[in-house]
């Protein structure tokens, strides 16, 4: 016979009844049905680890099969078990950061069930695939294997209360959780939840690297408190060795260590060397690009890459640096990028909102774009995502491959291009090369922008700015979110604030004036940015707001207003989101104010029942003020 030569020998290696220990028969068949003829390098290199009694960490570029590289080892862990596990025990965990990265793996988990008869009996699901079902009395893996089944529970912060999270864990008894860390740990809080030695098998970090963060450290030591330390744990992301130092929190034993790299030519050689072969951390099917385009130019760069790509992109993601920003361009964009449906997409939202957007960016059938956050920046799987752009870079150079990494997924071709202004933001590039994530210059096709071209776009967003004064205030907001975002970039020496040329920008947001913040407190440009507004007859479409705003012009707003207006540097309520501590007033000055403004408004013949809404909605206002005052000074505020 003659010898296996080494592909033939790779292509048998991936196949997914080559891994040892063997996969379940039911598994082999749901996988065959979800189309996946062979393994991905990680899923071949990861499953047999985690399936034996390794813990692991495993870093593999985005789009790669880490979801089912970890699932498929936690469902066969748990339906290999001697005996069931016992009522409310819970057998294993897997965290997400995110709720919409939650449910997608909860997803792809009952995608998997639906194969499995008995869990997807007590699952009730849908199960058109009846036939495929593997009689799993036949399976030689499990001891008893018709009374074991997995039963998930998803829990997500938002619609659900934790006491409804309590009562359906009490009634279902589900052996397997997967949520985002603080409703775990609301859920794990409960006396009624257990999850001692005997029962727990497995905990799994997905997108371990940033659940590893300080924002997540708390909710997560408390969560770790509560397993028992003889566990296997998992830790998978296509960045989690910038968390290696964290490890040992996480209470790792002797981690075995997957790292599956791609192999690239690379593309930053200098003049008559030899091209090198590197290691990238981001996918071969992905072509990471950037433009050098000033402020002005980046959006007329976007509306003309949109329509010159071919094949025109599905599916895109823009990702602004902050929930404001995202509040802002969701206004204007649509006039700008016609034929493009706009769904935007932030941690701010309410869930409700975030769910509908969500779906509705997943189920549209035409050109869409998900104006988003770094909320969305991971492990989001879209297949129809052909392209991400940044507008602003990620302030955290490791999120950079994360939100590249929503287009390009499986073997598909994706694009991803990355806006930098001219000057000090160029360096970035170096930056990103001496971490393993080069990109080159965008190419095909080439973008020009003629200035006029540019000017006739901020001409298009200021005309929108002007239909409404609430779109006013939220590009105030969004711009001042976006310069502090901008002032606390991790790669502080290249995105320098000193550097922002505040004109330019001003006109590429399309804003009618530069607000009052103190970035701008030295600089002797003019903030009026030369637009003649008549900033009285300036109104709201809302017209309840706008009757207010109207009465207090009348009366007591009308002095405290002008020095706002006037697009200079005065104070006023419209800054107070940015200068916290001189607007504070004390509680008997509101107090006077609040009658002064009654009056104004009896004079302007409003009903009772009229004032009482306007003082609910001024109260919700200065409410929502605060809130944006006290979260972006203490939270950061990018997702
Ligand atoms: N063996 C396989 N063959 C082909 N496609 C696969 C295989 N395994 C998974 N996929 C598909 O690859 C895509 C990406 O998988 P997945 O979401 O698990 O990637 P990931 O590595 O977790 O990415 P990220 O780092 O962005 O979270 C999914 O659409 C999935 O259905």
């Amino acid at each position: 016979m003659a010898p296996e030569s080494r592909s033939e020998a790779l292509q048998r290696k991936r196949q997914w009844d080559a891994l040892t220990p063997p996969l379940s028969e039911w598994i082999l068949n749901a996988i065959s049905f979800m189309g996946f003829t062979k393994t991905t390098p990680v899923q071949e290199a990861a499953i047999p680890l985690f399936m034996g009694n390794k813990d692991v960490v495993v870093e593999a570029v985005t789009g790669s099969g880490k979801t089912l590289a970890f699932l498929i080892p936690v469902v066969e862990r748990l339906l290999r078990l001697e005996a069931p596990i016992k009522k409310h025990h819970v057998g294993a965990i897997i965290i997400s950061p995110t709720r919409e990265l939650a449910a997608q793996i909860h997803t792809v988990l009952l995608s998997l069930l639906k194969f499995h008869a008995p869990s997807a009996a007590f699952l009730r699901i849908d199960d058109e695939n009846d036939t495929d079902m593997v009689d799993v009395d036949s399976s030689p893996h499990t001891v008893s294997p018709s009374t074991l089944k997995v039963i998930p529970q998803l829990l997500l912060g938002g619609a659900v209360t934790p006491a409804q999270d309590l009562s359906a864990f009490l009634k279902d008894s589900p052996n397997l959780l997967i949520g985002t860390p603080g409703r775990l740990l609301d859920l794990l809080s409960s006396p009624h939840v257990h999850c001692p030695q005997s029962s727990f098998e497995i905990l799994v970090l997905d997108e371990a690297d940033r659940l590893l963060d300080l924002g997540f450290k708390d909710d997560l030591q408390k969560i770790l408190s509560r397993l028992p330390k003889q566990r296997r744990t998992g830790l998978f992301s296509a960045s989690v060795s910038e968390a290696v130092d964290q490890l040992v929190r996480v209470g790792l034993r002797n981690p075995v260590r997957v790292a599956v790299k791609v192999k690239a030519r690379s593309t930053s050689r200098k003049l008559g060397e030899e091209s090198k072969i590197e290691d990238k951390r981001t996918p071969a099917s992905l072509q990471m690009s950037f433009l050098v385009a000033a402020p002005t130019h980046k959006i007329p760069a976007i509306r003309t890459l949109l329509s010159t790509l071919n094949p025109r992109p599905q599916k895109t993601i823009l990702y602004l640096a902050t929930c404001y920003s995202v509040d802002y361009f969701q206004q204007v964009l649509p006039a700008v990028l016609k034929g493009q449906t706009i769904v935007p997409l932030h941690g701010k939202h309410p869930d409700k909102v975030r769910r509908k957007n969500f779906t509705k960016f997943v189920d549209s059938v035409t050109s869409s774009i998900m104006l988003t956050t770094d909320v969305a920046a991971r492990g989001l799987d879209i297949p129809s995502v052909d392209l991400v752009l940044q507008l602003d870079p990620p302030s955290d150079p490791k999120t950079f491959i994360h939100r590249c990494g929503r287009a390009g997924r499986a073997g598909r071709k994706g694009l991803a291009v990355t806006f930098l202004t001219p000057g000090r933001e160029e360096d970035y590039v170096e930056f990103l090369r001496v971490r393993q994530t080069p990109i080159s210059p965008l190419s095909s096709p080439a973008i020009f922008i003629d200035e006029a071209d540019s000017q006739r776009v901020t001409k298009v967003i200021r005309d929108v700015v002007k239909t409404d004064r609430a779109i006013h205030e939220k590009a105030q907001r969004g711009f001042v979110s976006w310069v502090r975002a901008y002032s606390k970039h991790a790669a502080s020496s290249i995105f320098r604030v000193s550097d922002l040329q505040w004109v330019e920008l001003g006109n590429a947001w399309g804003l009618l004036k530069l607000p009052s913040m103190p970035e701008l407190k030295k600089w002797d440009g003019n903030c009026s940015l030369g637009i003649e507004m008549d900033w009285e007859g300036y109104g709201y479409k809302d017209k309840q707001r706008e009757k207010f705003r109207l009465a207090e012009l009348n009366g007591v707003g009308k002095e405290r207003d002008k020095g706002q207006e006037k697009g200079g540097k005065g104070k006023g309520k419209g800054d107070a989101w940015s200068q916290k501590k001189e607007q504070r007033a004390t509680a008997e000055t509101r107090r006077e104010k609040k009658k002064a403004r009654r009056e104004a408004v009896r004079t302007a013949k409003m009903t009772e029942k009229e004032l009482k809404e306007c003082e609910e909605l001024e109260g919700m206002i200065e409410q929502v003020r605060q809130k944006v005052l006290e979260e972006e000074e203490f939270e950061g505020f990018s997702d």
